[in-house]
């Protein structure tokens, strides 16, 4: 479920004035996704999504967001644009929220990725990354690596050990381990963090769109690749690793974006930060929404078996 705010028919006909996109056909909203609220929009010229934003996007951090997909829509990358209304404004106001007209990009996310879809993944992540190199803007990573001892903190011990037992101490200890080998010098960028397999449209193979950028921020570039490494590579449960899926996604990214030997020296770290930030992220919703509540709580424990992968499997970047 993601419509938290409902919109009638008659105001998205009305918002749909502003711009010069033709008259309304349909509107659905979007089961999908946890963050906002998203309406697949049918005009009489096109297909659109019309995202209102809901509490955590910060509607200071929208022009960012929207330089950051021009910039990469201009160098062909498959981003979807915010629509401009006939003066020129994105950012629009619906229902007392934030709201953009989005283009719709066609294609499927995957849930089991393929080897192949894992490589064309790879390829679109290194295309991203050498596209932002001439990218100015900036945003601080507010989920960076200085972060989260804060979060473990606010989860609470007991109820870390409630989701898995001896939870705590294994977050505590891998906290202190991070931050003794944290690479903190490597060359920075504007980044997604949040390629997951739910942010990538396909088409059989073929990646034709990449989405759900409001987790974009300035970080270590190698971050992003340990991100959607730990997202792509593993059963969704995280309990089983696709050694074929890895290769392709690495393979795909290194045809189109050199790493450095330090970088790659620094995978397994930045993987196990990866995997460490996503069980904190989870573990804090886990125990923050109520089980009954209408958005899908995901498991930490899907990201705590990855961690121990990563902490077991150093050598998994050479193979
Ligand atoms: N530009 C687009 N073109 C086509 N479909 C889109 C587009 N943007 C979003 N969608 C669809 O809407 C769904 C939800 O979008 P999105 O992932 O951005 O939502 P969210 O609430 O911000 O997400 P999340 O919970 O992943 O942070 C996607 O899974 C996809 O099906
Ligand atoms: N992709 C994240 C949610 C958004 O940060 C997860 O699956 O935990």
């Amino acid at each position: 479920m993601a419509v938290y705010t409902k919109v009638s028919a008659e105001q998205i006909d009305a918002f749909l004035t502003r711009f010069d996109v033709g008259t309304l056909v349909s509107a659905k909203g979007i089961a999908e996704g946890v963050e906002n609220s998203n309406y697949l929009i049918e005009t009489t010229q096109d297909r659109f999504i019309l995202t209102l934003y809901e509490k955590r996007v910060d509607p200071d951090d929208l022009p960012f967001f929207i330089a950051m997909l021009d910039h990469l829509a201009a160098k062909n990358c498959p981003v979807p644009p915010m629509i401009a209304d006939r003066n020129n404004v994105k950012i629009q106001e619906l229902c007392g929220r934030s709201a953009c007209l989005i283009k719709f990009l066609p294609g499927i996310s995957v849930t089991v990725p393929t080897a192949a879809q894992a490589e064309a993944t790879g390829r679109a992540l290194g295309d991203m990354h050498e596209a932002l190199k001439d990218f100015t803007g900036t945003r601080p990573n507010s989920m960076n690596h200085d972060t989260w001892r804060q979060l473990a903190k606010d989860c609470g011990p007991d109820e870390l050990d409630a989701i898995a037992s001896g939870l705590h101490d294994l977050v505590e200890s891998e906290l202190d381990h991070l931050d003794a080998h944290w690479p903190d010098d490597l060359p920075q960028s504007v980044i997604h963090a949040d390629l997951f397999p739910d942010n990538v449209l396909m088409l059989d193979d073929q990646v034709t769109g990449l989405i759900d950028f409001y987790f974009s921020c300035t970080d270590v570039r190698a971050y992003d690749l340990a991100v959607t490494h730990s997202a792509w590579c593993f059963s969704d449960d995280g309990s089983q690793f696709d050694a074929n899926v890895s290769t392709a996604l690495m393979r795909g990214y290194l045809e189109t974006f050199a790493l450095s030997t330090q970088e790659c020296a620094a995978l397994p770290i930045l993987a196990r930060g990866a995997s460490l930030r996503f069980m904190l992220t989870r573990a804090y919703d886990w125990i923050n929404t109520p089980a009954d509540a209408l958005v899908t709580r995901k498991d930490p424990t899907a990201f705590l078996k990855r961690l121990t992968f990563y902490q077991n499997n150093p050598d998994i970047f050479n193979r």
